[in-house]
């Protein structure tokens, strides 16, 4: 059996599995689950493959003991080649709806109620997925460079994405992570000049998370912000590293970042609020996070986390799609321009699509 057939039978049987290939690795991982129960984290000392919603605590586990591991290697077929670009249809009511939202965020961060925050949309795009594994494939030919994944849950249904960014990796003591904003378009330019506004997303971005990793943290090291190419799109990013304090547990580290400014707002709490007030409608799993917990899948021992913050990712469903595209809104942020940022960044799920 192949991972198609693993991938096919846990489907019909209705058990939960992931696939998933780290970025800039030839490796699929297959992770089939090999009974119907409902699994959670509880205090993330669990091993497996977690997959965390963006609001609440509670995320789901598929536990390595109670789990068939798959590994293939992928070989970049010529058949799934990379297709060229759909021309998108602009929805007007869709964007005047995330132009009001965008213009509601501002006026919020004018009034003082905060200084940054995430605003997304949801896009419904028909589209029959016969065969997952397929798509996956070309997923993973088009987006070497990113944590590519295929996650099935029956209370959840078909996940997907190509995310490039990563939450925490945290390997024998030492924490990685990155603090990734601020878009443009990539057009293989040599030379980029990023704007005041994206430099100072991303800086709250940095800012953040160097505060809370901080009370962590024996040893900290911050890299100069650097440009970083993700498909069609480019952002600033600034990796960030350093020791763990001994004895210092996941959880109160997950909780302290996520959900980051990248995809939640400055400060958390009072952004977090206006997106459940405003963005009227559930954003799910979407800048949630999900990776291997302290399980290291490529040297296949219970140690070592390796979690991504689900961007640039969509829920499959029968006839149609759902993209879940989203941008960092501060006080000079343009409402239009804010929308074609979404549309830009929805060309990584469509791509695959077409
Ligand atoms: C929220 C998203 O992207 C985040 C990550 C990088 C750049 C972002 C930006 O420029 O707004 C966002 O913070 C998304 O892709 O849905």
């Amino acid at each position: 059996m192949n991972l198609n057939d693993y991938l096919n039978i846990n489907k019909e049987s209705r058990k939960p599995f992931v696939l998933f290939s780290k970025p800039n690795s030839e490796q699929l991982i297959g992770v089939f689950q090999e009974n119907t129960n409902h699994y959670k984290t509880s205090d993330f000392t669990e091993s497996g493959f977690v997959f965390a919603p963006f609001h609440g605590e509670e995320a789901i586990l598929i536990p390595l003991e109670f789990s068939e591991i798959i590994l293939e290697t992928h070989i970049e077929s010529l058949l799934i080649e990379t297709k060229t670009d759909e021309i998108i249809t602009r929805n007007e009511k869709e964007q005047e709806a995330f132009e009001d939202l965008v213009t509601r965020g501002i006026e919020a961060i004018k009034n003082g109620d905060f200084e940054k925050v995430v605003l997304s949309r949801k896009e419904r795009v028909s589209f029959r997925a016969v065969e997952l594994f397929a798509l996956f494939k070309r997923l993973k030919n088009n987006y070497p460079t990113a944590f590519c994944s295929l996650f099935y849950h029956p209370t959840i249904g078909v996940w997907m994405g190509a995310t490039p960014e990563q939450l925490i990796k945290v390997e024998k003591g030492e924490i990685k992570t990155m603090a990734l904003a601020g878009t443009q378009k990539n057009l293989g330019q040599k030379e980029v000049v990023w704007g005041e506004k994206e430099h100072d997303e991303q800086e709250y971005v940095t800012k953040f998370i160097v505060d809370s990793l901080k009370p962590f943290m024996i040893s900290l090291e911050i890299s100069e912000p650097y440009t970083k190419r993700a498909a069609k799109v480019m952002h600033i990013c600034t990796d960030i590293r350093g020791g763990l304090k001994p004895g210092v547990g996941l959880k109160p580290i997950l909780s302290a970042l996520h959900p980051t400014p990248a995809v939640c707002g400055m400060p958390k709490q009072e952004s977090r609020e206006f997106i459940l007030k405003n963005e009227g409608y559930d954003r799910a799993y979407y800048a949630g996070f999900l990776g291997t917990l302290n399980w290291n899948s490529v040297l296949g021992e219970n140690e070592g986390t390796d979690l991504f913050v689900n961007l640039r990712c969509m829920e499959v469903e029968e006839t149609h799609v759902n993209l879940f595209i989203g941008c960092g809104i501060t006080r000079n942020s343009v409402p239009f321009d804010e929308f074609v940022e979404t549309e830009n960044k929805s060309t990584t799920m469509r791509k695959i699509l077409n």
